[in-house]
């Protein structure tokens, strides 16, 4: 599965897997790793000056010297920089020995702009911040503004986590091995990486066979084989039902783009459950979404008249953090019986700042799995504290522990979302542009999860698709988009999964 994400020491095993097991020596996989290097840089800065190659003691200084040879052989002018040298013996030594050309000492570095830089220092390997002499060259190379094509990762972002230990420069182009690493994908590795080049060099995928991964790039692959078909037989509420709690009579648009974004995603009937002051809001402004009253004090069984409701959605707009609970812990309290499934997102989060043990241990009573979480970064920290403030976890990291301790599906937002799921997935989404940064955007986004869950996916899945479907209509929307556009850009998303294919089997 190409859109495998492994982390550093994961992706260390495939090579040695490779290594001893498929008898492809190191040196090989450096060769090509080099050769990948080289042909990023002649296609798209061949016509540069010189090529200036920064090379580091390990196995990256190694790829760096290889990329250093080909560009030499292929007639660009080259300058190799050793930051250390390679311990005797090493790939990385052997490749430094096959280079002829001019290797000379970090001081004597001076880019212009019209040289293409290589930065080969770490990736990887990188355990500590960067040496004042590695931080020196990046800087000059940043004053340059000249090309840089990084290899594996710029040096001095952490491939894990996608953290910058310091100074690491903004590559053009980042060209990496056999799997992406989710420093690609998370901030600010990702956008410190540039446009991610990912090489075979000859690593096998059967070394991923005895631990397959369990992080993934969010694409459709993941998750296309479960949406729904369109099916002949269908009538609206078998199609799928979702409820969506209002908040007041003043703050009602909130659950409405929730209930319009549910509507959009397919789900067959929407219903906006709430008081009757604020119903008479709504029934102004839509038409095929049902109103049904709601008072504070109701039981959650409201829901149950609801014909076929699979998933509602609580928390947009709803301001009422003592209802909330209520409803929250009832909803999960009954879900074995009534397969009712609970998104929850902003003030249906925050309501259980200081009671999250409440909700873990309801959700955690579910046979299976009943709750999608969805917060923002302050909601993450209101929910889960000592996570969020624990420097030494990734955002995945923090996602995948959060699921695994609510019981829940999380997803955690951003512009590099996270999907987490209790058994230890997790999918980081890379569609998504600034032009979700617009308010009532996480409404439509929990909407979205609350029509794919109503249409019966699995929760994990409903989210990743959800993640990825706002994504897309995000983008469709433009950079001025607000919240309603990306309602109505919902199809056009869906229609992008279509391209290419059958169109009586719609989905991938
Ligand atoms: N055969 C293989 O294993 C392959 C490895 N590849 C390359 O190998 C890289 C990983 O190689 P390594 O594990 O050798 O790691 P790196 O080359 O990233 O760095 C390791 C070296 O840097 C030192 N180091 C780490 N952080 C430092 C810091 N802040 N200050 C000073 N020194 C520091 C380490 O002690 C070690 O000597 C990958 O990023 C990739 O570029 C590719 O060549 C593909 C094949
Ligand atoms: N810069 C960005 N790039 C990509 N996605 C973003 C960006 N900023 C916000 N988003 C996405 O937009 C949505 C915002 O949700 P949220 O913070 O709950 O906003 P609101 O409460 O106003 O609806 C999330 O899905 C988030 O991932
Ligand atoms: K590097």
């Amino acid at each position: 599965m190409s859109h495998a994400v492994l982390a550093c020491e994961q992706m260390a095993h495939a090579d040695r897997w490779t290594i001893e097991n498929a008898q492809i020596p190191g040196t090989t996989l450096m060769e090509n790793a080099g050769a990948a290097v080289a042909r990023a840089v002649l296609e798209r800065f061949g016509h540069a000056r010189r090529a200036l190659v920064l090379c580091g003691p390990g196995n990256n200084g190694g790829d760096g010297y290889v990329a250093a040879r080909i560009l030499q052989e292929s007639g660009m002018s080259v300058t190799a920089y050793a930051f250390g040298t390679p311990r005797g013996g090493t790939d990385a030594a052997i490749a430094r020995s096959r280079y002829s050309g001019a290797v000379e000492p970090p001081e004597e570095f001076e880019p212009s702009r019209d040289d293409v830089v290589v930065d080969a220092i770490f990736g990887a390997g990188l355990t500590r911040d960067l040496p004042e002499r590695v931080l020196v060259a990046l800087h000059k190379a940043r004053s340059a503004t000249c090309p840089v094509v990084a290899v594996d990762l710029p040096s001095g972002v952490n491939g894990d986590s996608g953290a910058d230990l310091g100074g690491a420069l903004t590559a053009d182009v980042t060209v990496t091995f056999f799997r992406k690493k989710p420093g690609h994908l998370l901030f600010p590795g990702r956008q410190a990486c540039g446009e991610v080049v990912v090489a075979d060099i000859g690593v096998r995928a059967e070394a991923l066979a005895a631990k397959p991964p369990v992080i993934f790039e969010n694409v459709p692959q993941l998750w296309g084989p479960v949406l729904p078909k369109p099916d002949a037989t269908w009538h609206k509420y078998s199609r799928g039902h979702a409820a969506v709690f209002s908040g007041g009579k003043h703050a009602t648009g909130a659950a409405r783009l929730a209930a319009l974004a549910a509507q959009r995603t397919g789900a067959g009937a929407v219903t906006i459950l709430g008081q009757p002051d604020a119903l008479d809001i709504h029934a102004a402004h839509l038409t095929s979404i049902m109103l049904r009253p709601c008072a504070p004090d109701d039981s959650y069984d409201r829901l149950g008249e609801l014909k076929g409701c699979r998933a509602c959605v609580l928390g947009p707009g709803f301001g009422d953090f003592t209802t909330a609970r209520r409803l929250a812990l009832s909803i999960l309290q009954e879900a074995d019986r009534t397969g009712l499934r609970l998104v929850l997102d902003a003030d249906g989060i925050t309501a259980f700042a200081s009671e999250s043990k409440a909700l873990f241990d309801v959700a955690h009573a579910v046979v299976g799995q009943a709750l999608v979480l969805t917060p923002h970064e302050g909601e993450f920290g209101r929910l889960f504290p000592d996570l969020a403030e624990d420097r030494s976890l990734s955002k995945v990291d923090k996602a995948v522990a959060a699921a695994a301790r609510a019981n829940a599906v999380v997803l955690y937002k951003g512009p590099d979302t996270v999907v987490a799921a209790p058994d230890g997935r997790a999918a980081i989404n890379t569609n998504a542009t600034s032009s979700l940064a617009t308010a009532g955007s996480g409404d439509v986004l929990s909407g979205v999860i609350g029509g794919l869950v109503a249409q019966g996916l699995p929760l994990w899945e409903a989210a990743c698709a959800a993640a990825w479907l706002h994504g897309e209509a995000g983008g469709a929307a433009g950079p001025l988009a607000v919240a309603e556009d990306i309602v109505a850009r919902i199809p056009v998303a869906f229609g992008l999964l279509n391209q290419g294919r059958d169109t009586r089997a719609p989905w991938p």
